[in-house]
């Protein structure tokens, strides 16, 4: 017994505390192990080989050896989860599991998946190999004289994995171990402000230092990135860029990879097969992968060998986690820059205020792009079109459907940008005014003409349209507002020939879609592009000359004081997205209110001058990024047990000065899936002092649950959404 040795394990349970196991010999930190953990099995980690004091030693289970082939987790990561679970107040076992690929969760050995390359056998040098006439396979044969990598063979022909596999059986080809040389296509030259931004941030590496990369839509950051990048691979380190949404993703890949044809890359987000985020994951960590790409996950892969972060459009929302482990991937990245002492490169056209805040502090550097980088190319003229003095064809004004047409006639590319967040097509009735609503939430159900049915967008819920309305039994039911699928139907009636496009989550569902969609608007097959936010975020098709904007004023006068910036950040997105060519672009923006000074701002591209008055008001009312904030969010069946939840939290408080609570209030989107929900936030000038009181009175809820059983409750850090 005595030279047993007890170890801390993290598990993948909703506690805060790690659990001591007994070993026969010391198991290092960061092992993946198979623990009995109340009456089953679980998969941990071994966190630390204290033993906890309180639990007598013949109490205690016996985990076995370690699971894995591979080493265990490093340290640094480890350090990583740890501040995450503490910052964002999260159990460190669930924070830990949630940053581990799919397969590591579950007790099954891991190992390092085969990266060796492919290589002519010297049998094969004696035959004659396919002939000329088949392209693909020949290349890749010539190919092989030299060791090839995997992602170099693919890039020759997508028949590669098969060939080399039937190749390989016939004795052909051999695995041998390939080094990736560092290929570097040709890109275009670097204007004076790329080349200095590439300068400032290439002078500091190898320390700690935040950049914002503010560059106009257009101005070439992306061409930034990859020439940083290019360095970086040279000094044979490894670049973890992140991006914010999935779509994205395949379009950055190619470039990156049409950049830097033979080097390794690991893409990383939700669309992958558990096996193929394993396999990125595990290229990472090995530092085989010079490239990491993803979405906010990956701002917890480890990296080997990191020399520099980027994180695109870093002002996004899609960075901030919205449950469970409520974490924002830009703030953790800009974190593991300070850990591994490299830089990181924030990019974006309409820089998070929290951002701006930053620079005006000092603590970011800033570097700015204020020109278009494509020859010619400017910035897209905005127009606004008063709806109060239009009269609206299905939604569309006049001078729109002209300035439509006369792209379709010029065979130019429009985008209709539909703001569906805004308005929804709903089904209302025109005599008592009834609108559809759904049953379990207070939002509007939408009418999706696909299956005739009407849709809840918040939790899911559908029903066939009433026949009459339920209020009045008037039976003239007619859909309000402007869908993309509304839209999609009115345009190809008003524009007869042209061929219209509808782009949004009901058409994109697929993992290919996007693909396809690129070939098509590029193959010059799509006069009209309809789409929603989606469509907004760094997408570069250079035919596009007219953005034509409906329903944004929803945005203008939200309860959410995050509102007007993201209007903002959106608009200035989408209308970026025009004349980034030869062509030059138009913006249409539809509106009833023409005169506010957001729309103003949009006309004259003040960026800047918007965000200094936007953070002007955030100072005024105390709110971040003059403040930082958690949110305690509770929902119950009524609005009555969740508040009176987050009155008993309120009153186990004793903020301290320059602390102060507020609410509770009910959520914007106050009932949701048959819950209703509210929230108390917790403000302070200072992250420390409000952090401090945090370590305080949280511990203090854990035994209010007792007496609000039926109640959910949660923590939120640095909330982005109410
Ligand atoms: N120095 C340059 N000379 C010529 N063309 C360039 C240069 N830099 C970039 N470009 C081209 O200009 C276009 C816009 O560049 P890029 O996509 O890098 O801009 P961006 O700032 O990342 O755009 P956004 O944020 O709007 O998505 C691309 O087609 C790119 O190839
Ligand atoms: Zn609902």
């Amino acid at each position: 017994m005595s030279n047993k040795v007890s170890v801390q394990v993290a598990v993948n349970v909703p506690l805060s505390m790690t659990f001591t196991y007994l070993a026969d010999k010391p198991l290092p930190i960061g092992c993946r192990v198979r623990v009995p953990f109340r009456g089953g099995e679980q998969t941990g980690v071994v966190v630390d080989d204290q033993q906890s004091a309180d639990v007598p030693a013949h109490k205690l289970k016996h985990v076995e050896s370690c699971l894995d082939e591979i080493p265990p987790l490093p340290a640094d990561f480890l350090e990583l989860i740890r501040f995450t679970a503490q910052y964002y107040r999260h159990p460190i076992g669930q924070a830990l599991f949630a940053a581990l690929p799919g397969p590591l969760r579950r007790p099954q050995p891991a190992r390092w998946p085969d990266e060796r390359g492919w290589q002519l056998t010297l049998a094969a040098h004696d035959t004659e190999g396919p002939p000329p006439r088949q392209k693909a396979r020949h290349a890749l044969w010539h190919a092989l004289a030299e060791p090839l990598a995997y992602q170099q063979a693919k890039a020759i022909t997508p028949q590669a994995p098969a060939l080399l596999k039937q190749w390989l059986a016939e004795g052909l080809v051999e695995r041998v171990d390939a080094e990736p040389p560092l290929v570097v296509a040709e890109g275009p030259t670097l204007n004076d402000e790329q080349a200095a931004a590439v300068e400032a941030v290439a002078g500091s590496f190898g320390s700690f230092a935040p950049w914002l990369l503010n560059g106009i839509t257009g101005s070439g950051k992306t061409e930034v990135y990859l020439r940083l990048i290019e360095r970086v691979l040279a000094a044979g380190q490894q670049v973890l860029v992140l991006v914010p949404e999935i779509n994205l993703t395949p379009q950055l890949v190619e470039r990156f990879a049409r950049r830097f044809p033979a080097t390794p890359l690991a893409a990383l987000h939700s669309g992958l097969a558990d096996g193929e985020r394993l396999a990125g994951w595990l290229a990472a960590w090995r530092g085989s992968a010079g490239i990491v790409i993803g979405t906010r996950l990956a701002a917890f892969t480890p990296l080997a060998r990191v020399g520099l972060i980027i994180v695109d459009e870093e002002h996004d929302g899609s960075f901030k986690q919205q449950d469970e482990l409520r974490y924002h991937a830009r703030d953790l990245a800009v974190w593991r820059a300070r850990q591994a002492g490299v830089p990181i490169v924030l990019g974006s056209a309409t820089p998070s205020l929290e951002s701006v805040a930053n620079v005006e502090a000092g603590r970011y550097r800033e570097l700015s792009l204020t020109r278009r980088a494509h020859g010619a190319a400017a910035l897209p003229t905005v127009r606004l079109i008063d709806i109060r003095r239009q009269k609206l064809l299905d939604g569309l004004a006049e001078p729109a459907i002209a300035a439509l047409r006369k792209r379709v006639e010029r065979k130019e590319l429009s985008l209709v940008y539909v703001n569906r967040r805004g308005y929804a097509p709903v089904i209302a009735c025109t005599e008592c005014g009834w609108l559809s609503g759904c049953p379990h939430c207070s939002s509007r159900l939408v009418w999706h003409v696909t299956d005739r049915r009407l849709h809840c967008h918040h939790c899911g819920y559908h029903e066939a349209p009433p026949r009459a309305c339920p209020d009045c039994g008037n039976s003239d039911l007619k859909p309000m507002g402007q869908g993309t699928q509304r839209i999609e139907e009115a345009l190809i009636a008003l524009l007869p020939g042209a061929r219209v496009l509808r782009i949004d989550r009901d058409t994109v569902g697929r993992k290919d879609a996007w693909e396809a969609i690129y070939r098509k608007v590029h193959g010059g097959e799509v006069d009209v592009l309809i789409g929603t936010q989606m469509l907004a975020k760094g997408h570069d098709f250079p035919a596009l000359s007219l953005v034509l904007v409906l329903n944004a004023d929803g945005g203008l006068y939200s309860a959410d004081f995050r509102a007007s910036e993201r209007l903002f950040a959106q608009l200035s997105q989408v209308a970026g997205r025009a004349g980034r060519a030869d062509t030059p672009g138009e913006v249409l923006v539809q509106t009833q209110w023409p005169e506010h000074p957001l729309y103003q701002a949009l006309v004259a591209h003040d960026v800047a001058g918007f965000a200094a008055q936007q953070l002007a008001e955030r100072r005024e009312a105390g709110f971040p990024p003059a403040a930082f904030q958690v949110a305690v969010r509770a929902d119950a069946r009524t609005l009555e047990e969740a508040s009176a939840f987050l009155d008993a939290a309120a009153a186990l408080a004793e903020p301290p000065e320059g602390v102060t609570l507020a609410g509770p209030a009910p959520a914007l989107m106050m009932r949701l899936a048959n819950r209703e929900r509210a929230h108390l936030l917790v403000e302070s000038p200072q992250r420390v002092r409000l952090h401090t009181f945090l370590d305080d009175w949280l511990p203090r809820l854990a035994g209010l649950q007792q007496a609000h059983r039926q109640v959910r409750w949660s923590i939120d850090v640095d909330p982005q959404d109410f």
